[in-house]
């Protein structure tokens, strides 16, 4: 094979409690990129449709990660890549880490998959690290392994999928505002307070057994930031809002997506996901902020081959 097409998706990290660990993978949305060899060795992007990206592979997460990899792998030939991005970069549903991840994912096909996900998010987290100067894995992971993921521990990498309940949707606000992750990182505090730090490892902990044992209400129960949110919602006009009609219209709870300016809910039931849709946005309907919205079933695939 020597060309590949591919679904790279958007993810959610964080998920209120899970600053930097935890993750999932969206369905309904994300970039296709096309990865092709060549005889001629290096990396090289030759396409980008959607966004107006840097296409010199050092300045692109997609050809950061893609050099790392091709670095290690050292092949006798080169790879082109070509990226249609759907995910407007800063919107905080992982636009960059889906570059990074799916380089990578694409080229170990061609290769014939030598590397394992776990090496392949090492090699992407080389690229998220361009964008958002610091090696996180919580995009990556989701996006790469699909389904929720737990980041353990990024040196040495190590992530844990974690079970997702059939019946879990995450309905997505985006306002057309741009929070760049590295300037969402560098206003919090280098400090936590213990009574915070007991509050949000105690809820990633019953998140993570909500998770396992299909447990909606555990999951309701889990689903707040004591140490982020503060922060990083002053950054999101009406987010108090959007969190209020959200739960009002039956969502489990919701949350920053990523480092924002997305707003995720998590709902029980296609149906419930669509009200907590309409719901919220109404609440920027009445702004003279722009907007979208949608809903998606959690991908518990992640990536897709399109075609070979
Ligand atoms: N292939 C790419 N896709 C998205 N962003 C990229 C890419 N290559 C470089 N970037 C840069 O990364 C930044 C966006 O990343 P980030 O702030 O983490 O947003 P997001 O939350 O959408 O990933 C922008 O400055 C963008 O120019
Ligand atoms: N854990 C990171 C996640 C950033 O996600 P993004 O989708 O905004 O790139 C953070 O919160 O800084």
């Amino acid at each position: 094979m020597n060309e590949i097409r591919i679904f790279s998706p958007a993810t959610v990290a964080n998920v209120s409690c899970g600053f930097d660990v935890l993750g999932f993978c969206l369905d309904s949305v994300g970039d296709e990129m096309v990865i092709r060899k060549t005889d001629k060795k290096g990396i090289y992007i030759t396409k980008i449709e959607g966004y107006d990206l840097p296409y010199e592979a050092e300045k692109n997460v997609a050809g950061v990660s893609a050099l790392a990899m091709y670095a290690d792998a050292k092949p006798d030939f080169g790879f082109e890549i070509e990226i249609y991005k759907n995910i407007k970069p800063g919107s905080g549903v992982g636009s960059s880490s889906a570059s990074a991840a799916g380089s990578v994912f694409g080229m170990n096909v061609l290769l014939g998959n030598p590397y394992n996900n776990t090496e392949l998010s090492y090699f992407a987290m080389k690229g998220e690290a361009l964008a958002s100067q610091s090696e996180h894995a919580d995009n990556i992971a989701p996006a790469l392994f699909g389904g929720f993921t737990l980041v353990k521990s990024v040196s040495p990498l190590e992530i844990l999928e974690i079970p997702t309940p059939n019946n879990l949707y995450a309905t997505i606000i985006h306002p057309q505002i741009e929070i760049k992750t590295s300037e969402a990182r560098a206003i919090l505090p280098k400090d936590v307070a213990l009574k915070d730090a007991i509050l949000q490892w105690a809820n990633v902990g019953s998140l993570i057994h909500g998770l396992h044992t299909n447990n909606y209400g555990l999951i309701e129960r889990s689903l707040h930031d004591a140490i982020v949110e503060p922060h990083r919602s002053k950054l999101i006009p009406l987010y108090q809002d959007v969190k209020a009609a959200a739960k009002t219209a039956g969502a489990l709870g919701s949350g920053i997506s990523g480092s924002g300016p997305s707003i995720f809910s998590l709902c029980e039931g296609i149906n419930t996901a669509k009200s907590v849709e309409q719901a919220i946005r109404k609440v920027y309907a009445n702004s003279d902020i722009e907007f979208d919205t949608y809903v998606s079933k959690i991908n518990a695939e992640g990536m897709k081959i399109l075609n070979n």
